[in-house]
């Protein structure tokens, strides 16, 4: 199984499209789960079939990272987990602090997945006097104003701010200030950062969105699409008339 690394590598993985960077990260976790049960090699229709995409996705998806399997034999789950590692950028921990600790940053704070997949939660920040100091999920809060402290004695490379909209950009600047490169917002604005700072928005209202559109565009190409989802689910067109598959 051809492989590269080094240069050739980083020249790579400047080069791979943003969606499939997406998906290399679901392969990951797919590999990583069957690398714990032991599994020492997998075919493209076998770990495609376990991430949700087609298997002609993949094998282009891996080829950007020069991984094309054996005919016969697929991948082997230990090399790809390695590769998709590198490329990723995951050979190293990457601290993450969490700025605003309500529903969402308690949420976040809480969730145990994040560790185990590279990326333990190490330091959490608001600016309520009632959560200074305050342990969620085993870190105590502490005040934005410790932002440039905290997070260089942890070594913070990645900030995630969930704090209500209009406080977003100014945390988002003290983040920055504080030598954090890599941003997540949740907060529904636009964040200007300098080019040195990656930024990921994750917004489940547009999710939902796309989930809705993809439901309307399917209803609108079924052979019943005057039907509501309850006739479709029960066979039955508008008119009582049983429809036939
Ligand atoms: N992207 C999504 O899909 C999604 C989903 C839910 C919520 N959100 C967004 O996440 C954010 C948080 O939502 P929530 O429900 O947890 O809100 P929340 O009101 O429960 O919590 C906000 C927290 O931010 C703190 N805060 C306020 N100003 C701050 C500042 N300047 N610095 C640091 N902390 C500050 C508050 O004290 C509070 O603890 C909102 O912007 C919301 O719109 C996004």
């Amino acid at each position: 199984m051809p492989t590269i690394n080094g240069n050739g590598l980083r020249d790579r993985a400047r080069a791979i499209p943003e969606a499939a960077v997406a998906r290399l990260a679901v392969y990951l976790r797919v590999l990583s789960g069957m690398r714990e049960q032991g599994v020492a090699s997998v075919s493209s229709e076998e770990l495609s079939g376990a991430a949700g995409v087609n298997s002609a996705k993949l094998r282009k998806d891996l080829s950007y990272i020069g991984s094309y399997g054996t005919r016969g034999v697929g991948y082997e789950v230990e090399v790809l987990v390695d590769q998709i590692e590198r490329v990723l950028g995951l050979t190293r921990e990457q601290s993450v602090a969490v700025v605003g600790i309500g529903n969402l940053g308690h949420a976040l704070a809480n969730y145990g997945g994040f560790p185990g997949r590279g990326f333990p939660v190490t330091a959490l920040f608001d600016v309520d006097p009632d959560l200074m100091g305050v342990p969620v999920g085993g870190i105590p809060v502490d005040h934005i104003d410790d932002i440039p402290k905290v997070c260089a004695a942890r070594e913070v490379t990645i900030g995630v701010i969930a704090t209500p909209p209009p406080a977003a950009q100014a945390v988002c600047d003290r983040l920055v200030q504080a030598g954090v490169e890599c941003i997540l917002n949740f907060a529904p604005v636009v964040l200007q950062v300098p080019e040195t700072v990656e930024v990921r928005k994750v917004d489940l209202a547009v999710e939902l969105q796309i989930l809705s559109f993809h439901v309307a565009r399917r209803a609108d190409h079924a052979p019943d699409a005057d039907a509501t989802p309850a006739q479709r689910v029960n066979g039955n067109a508008p008119n009582g008339v049983v429809v036939r598959r």
